[in-house]
């Protein structure tokens, strides 16, 4: 063997590597990753010579290949890109590739393992795990000869000739003892799996391609049908439901961004911190979680974005405040925002359908960024009670289908203007905006909003506003109950909203026939009376019992009482069970409304003043008056919350009291 030179590397450089090997990288996995986009790159290289015209001969198609040997502990990595020439080995590996090191080392040392992608550390990120490197290439220049380069760790290197004959480079590394795991070849799937999927060359590795090639997010969105991105979804994200839509980013001025955003079918308590995008930078993988860069309110989306103009060398906290981060940051906001709006004007049908899980992510949206609230404000939507009739679709065979493209980014399906539009409407499904409810409701009820957060425990007052034609917003996930009511309050300040157990409007209220004054001695009022008689009955000075005639065509049609939570002190309690992590408990102090129109109150009344006071106690009509007061209490309680394990109990037992005195 000719040695044709040795040297050493540089004269500063002693105390790089073991900073390499040891404390600079945790993950030293990502060895391989560079390794691989060395020789994609060089195989791109030797494309664009052979196009340059400086090829004889063809270019080869394109390969690498993983190679290990288990008795010598050694992994090999070969390409056939364009390879180095004698020059080009002292300049690119000695030279820049050790100094660029120590200038690297010097800089990150203290804050490397915050550092976003590690990127750049590139060919001698292969000593973290090698205790000797090996390099075999063949520049495709004319009159090249094949070189052998070594080095041990040391700063110290070797040249020789090699004796390779193909055009290109093999990194050949033997292992170092603690790092055998990199020749086992599930881990070699795993890791080309993790970051080199989707380079544009394929990887082969036990006689076959390992890595899938193909980056979606590069194709134009012209040439992809929905099944395209729904595979690439699914590929991503095996056993995931499919997202409900997605978003093509493809921008190359002021910076290069290609990227699919999924939207996936959110839960209303999603956790919203823990952010499921995968970051790239020219096809190979850097982290799947881009906090740093994505607002988070857009965490909760799904897919991929490929830029290299993200600086990956910053500490996490230096990317956030980077100006291009930000800048993507805010054209990302801005672009699903109108992809959004696209949906909302265009295809309302999907737009209500999806609107659970998007409603959520436009509303934290809203509630965290300021420019995103504007882009979104006149597409956020509201289940209502109110339903409008359908308009007939007037088709008009004369106008021409319109084909809707977007300008720069351009979004996944192309959809037919003029086809459903006159036919559906959001109030005939069923939903509004905020500004059309105030709009509609203007004279029953002025900057009023009545909304329900429970179907199933408000359904009782639901159906007294309903009855009495109001219209009642459903705001009913985790977000607008604790977030987004006093977000939309802040936002149209005029407006009171209250939910529908809160109080009773005065709609539905009419003059109390029984404020006349019964009892000229004491001046009382039949209601007072009824006041009292539920009073003694409850015996509970922590219910606020007060009497009120509700409104109805027929009596049936309204409960003879109601329990009811005033709005400031239910969401003072709601707020404090949030902030210890709680469900909030029925509180013990609440109002009890008697809606003294009801027959039912009235033949209490009847009752009870029909009894006589005997010497042994009550007389059996008082006791039947007080049981029957306990009892509509109960149901009014089990309209609003139902009723806890004492409370069905004592419930149950007086039911078969009341049941067998009836029968008697
Ligand atoms: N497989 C290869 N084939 C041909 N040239 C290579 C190969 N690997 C490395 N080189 C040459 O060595 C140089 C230094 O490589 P290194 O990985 O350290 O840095 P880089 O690829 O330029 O950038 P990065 O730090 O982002 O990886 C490369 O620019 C390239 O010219």
């Amino acid at each position: 063997m000719t040695v044709l030179e040795k040297g050493n590397i540089t004269i500063h450089t002693e105390n790089i590597f073991p900073i390499i090997k040891k404390s600079l990288y945790t993950d030293h996995e990502i060895f391989l990753r560079e390794l691989i986009s060395n020789a994609v790159d060089a195989i791109s290289k030797l494309k664009m010579a052979s196009l340059a015209g400086e090829l004889s001969g063809d270019v080869p198609e394109p390969e690498i290949t993983i190679t290990v040997d288990t008795t010598n502990k050694t992994l090999c990595i070969y390409d056939n890109g364009i390879g180095m020439t004698v020059d080009e080995i002292k300049k690119y590996i000695n030279q820049v590739a050790f100094s660029s090191a120590e200038e690297f080392v010097k800089k990150y040392q203290k804050t490397a393992n915050d550092l976003i992608g590690h990127f750049g550390l590139g060919f001698y990120s292969a000593f973290m795990v090698a205790k000797q490197v090996e390099i075999d290439t063949l520049s495709y220049k004319e009159g090249s000869e094949a070189i052998h380069w070594s080095c041990d760790g040391s700063p110290e290197f070797e040249l020789t000739e090699s004796s390779r004959t193909q055009i290109g480079t093999t990194v050949t590394l033997t292992l170092m003892d603690d790092e055998q795991e990199y020749i086992e070849p599930q881990r070699i799937r795993q890791l080309v799996k993790t970051y080199s999927d989707f380079v544009p060359v394929p990887i082969k590795f036990e006689n076959e391609s390992i890595n899938k090639q193909k980056a979606l997010w590069k194709d134009s969105a012209q040439n992809l049908t929905d099944e395209d991105y729904l595979e690439f979804y699914r590929y991503l994200y095996p056993f995931q439901e499919d997202p409900l839509l997605w978003v093509h980013l493809n921008t190359d001025y002021p910076y290069l961004l290609n990227g699919i955003l999924y939207f996936p079918k959110l839960r209303p308590d999603v956790d919203v911190s823990q952010g499921h995008i995968k970051l790239f930078c020219n096809q190979v993988f850097v982290n799947d979680h881009c906090e740093e860069i994505i607002p988070d309110f857009l965490m909760p989306l799904r897919g991929v974005i490929d830029s290299p103009d993200i600086p990956l060398n910053v500490s996490r906290s230096a990317l956030t405040n980077h100006r291009t981060v930000r800048s993507i940051a805010n054209h990302i906001a801005k672009k699903i925002a109108t992809r959004l709006k696209s949906i909302y004007e265009d295809t309302p049908e999907e737009y209500v359908k999806c609107w659970k899980d998007v409603g959520t992510f436009i509303k934290y949206g809203s509630l965290k960024d300021e420019k995103f609230k504007k882009q979104v404000e006149d597409i956020l939507i509201y289940k209502t009670t109110y339903k409008a009739d359908k308009v007939e679709a007037k088709s008009d065979p004369e106008t021409p289908q319109v084909q809707v493209e977007g300008e720069g980014d351009l979004w996944e399906n192309v959809k037919t203007k003029g086809e459903s539009e006159e036919k559906f409407s959001y109030e005939s499904e069923g939903y509004t905006t905020l500004p059309a409810y105030l709009e509609r409701n203007k004279e029953r009820h002025e900057n009023r909003v009545f909304y329900c957060t429970d179907t199933d425990t408000q359904a009782t007052y639901v159906e007294l506003y309903k009855n009495q034609g109001l219209e009642i917003l459903f705001m009913d996930s985790f977000i607008d109950t604790n977030y987004f009511i006093p977000f939309l309050e802040k936002e149209y300040s005029e407006v009171k909203f209250s939910r529908v157990d809160a109080e009773l409007d005065d709609t539905l209220v009419q003059q109390d026939k029984a404020d006349e004054i019964v009892d000229p001695n004491t001046n009382k009022t039949r209601s007072d009376q009824i006041k009292e008689i539920f009073e003694k009955a409850l015996n509970n000075s922590k219910v606020n019992i007060k009497t009120q005639a509700l409104k109805s065509d027929t009596p049936d049609s309204t409960p003879p009482a109601m329990v009811l939570l005033p709005e400031a002190m239910r969401r003072l309690r709601e707020m404090m069970a949030v902030s210890q992590q709680q469900v909030m408990d029925f509180p013990d102090e609440h109002v009890f409304v008697i809606n003294t129109t009801h027959p039912l109150i009235e033949n209490i009344y009847q009752l009870s003043q029909g009894s006589i006071i005997q010497a042994g106690g009550d007389s059996p009509s008082a006791e039947m008056a007080k049981m029957l007061c306990q009892h509509i209490y109960d149901l009014a309680l089990i309209a609003q919350k139902g009723l806890d394990g004492e409370g069905m109990k004592s419930f149950v037992e007086r039911s078969n009291q009341v049941l067998t005195r009836l029968t008697k």
